[in-house]
């Protein structure tokens, strides 16, 4: 199948109500265009991974399709899961096993895979995702890190299309979770579309170029990471040891939403408003201003004026 698609997941209403009666999914329209990194954002029990579950295959919607690389799913699934990699909840390892061994049981479990080109398909993955110097240890000697890495592997067996990845630094380090990221850029870089999961804001901010946002089931928004973070009004930030008299000529001159903690003042200017201007009135008031700026709007505040609701952003 090499027909060209340029949304390379694409869902209308798809909704999935467990047999509790738990409605996880809700008329979910998703359009995840080709060659994207799409992030797909929402906190815990938002309904990723039953989402994930419904696009792969593995359970049936209630209602709505989903169509994956242009064929339906799960109706589709023989002919176009070969070309989805995915890595959900932990890559299923057996630990008596080298990381090179576990690859070579994953390409023989693939009935389309040449035997005779196994050992250099293994080679290629491991190399692919940094494991070669370690490819001959047990996979239970790995750390989480190497263990996700050595799943992206076996999902890197042969050529993909797209990359499904389901909250893939959970639970690593620092160190860790910059080496997937690092990893899924170059997968992007190559052509290949890569969905993937998170709770992490910062981390969609980084890696992705589209997002979509759930809550409780529900899609907020989607559409590119700058879109996003744009649709939200920049804060205005006055470092000043004047804070009492910055609130009142900010507050005059139509600011609202107006801050004050200890030296620093922000609050959201009109619309229409000249940051120049703002400043020389602050100024002309006598207050002693240390720095001033319009502070980035990131994709966290977009989150919190889309939701109304924080967000947990620790890694
Ligand atoms: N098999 C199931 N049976 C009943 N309810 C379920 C089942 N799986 C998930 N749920 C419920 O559906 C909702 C969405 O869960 P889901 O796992 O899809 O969310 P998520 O965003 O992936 O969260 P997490 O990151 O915690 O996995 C939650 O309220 C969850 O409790």
């Amino acid at each position: 199948m090499d027909s060209v698609v340029d949304r390379v997941i694409e869902t209308r209403g798809l909704t999935k109500r467990y047999g509790g009666g738990q409605l996880a999914v809700d008329r979910l329209d998703l359009t995840v265009p080709a060659g994207s990194v799409f992030g797909f954002l929402g906190p815990n029990g938002s309904g990723k991974t039953t989402t994930i579950r419904m696009l792969l295959g593995l359970i049936e919607p209630t209602a709505g399709s989903a169509v994956l690389l242009g064929r339906p799913m799960p109706r589709a699934a023989r002919a176009v899961l070969p070309e989805v990699g995915a890595l959900i909840e932990g890559p299923a390892l057996y630990g008596y096993l080298t990381g090179r061994d576990n690859l070579v049981r994953y390409d023989a479990a693939d009935p389309t895979a040449d035997p005779r080109t196994r050992r250099a398909r293994v080679a290629g993955a491991l190399e692919r995702v940094g494991l070669t110097a370690a490819a001959g240890k047990r996979a239970r000697a790995y750390s989480l890190g190497m263990k996700q890495r050595l799943g992206l592997a076996a999902a890197l067996l042969r050529p993909r299309r797209l990359l499904v990845l389901d909250e893939p630094t959970n639970g690593l380090d620092p160190q860790g979770m910059r080496e997937i990221r690092a990893l899924v850029r170059e997968l992007a870089a190559d052509g290949t579309t890569v969905f993937l999961s998170s709770h992490l804001l910062d981390e969609i901010e980084q890696v992705c170029t589209h997002a979509a946002v759930m809550t409780r089931g529900r899609l907020i928004t989607q559409g590119t990471v700058a879109e996003l973070a744009a649709g939200t009004r920049r804060r205005l930030a006055v470092t000043t040891p004047d804070p009492g008299a910055a609130v009142r000529v900010l507050k005059e001159r139509g600011v609202t939403d107006v801050v004050a903690v200890d030296d620093r003042v922000t609050g959201e200017p009109p619309a229409d408003a000249d940051p120049a201007e703002l400043n020389a009135a602050l100024v002309g008031a006598g207050v002693r201003v240390r720095a001033f700026g319009l502070e980035r709007a990131s994709l966290e505040d977009a989150f919190v004026a889309l939701t109304g609701e924080g967000f947990d952003v620790a890694g």
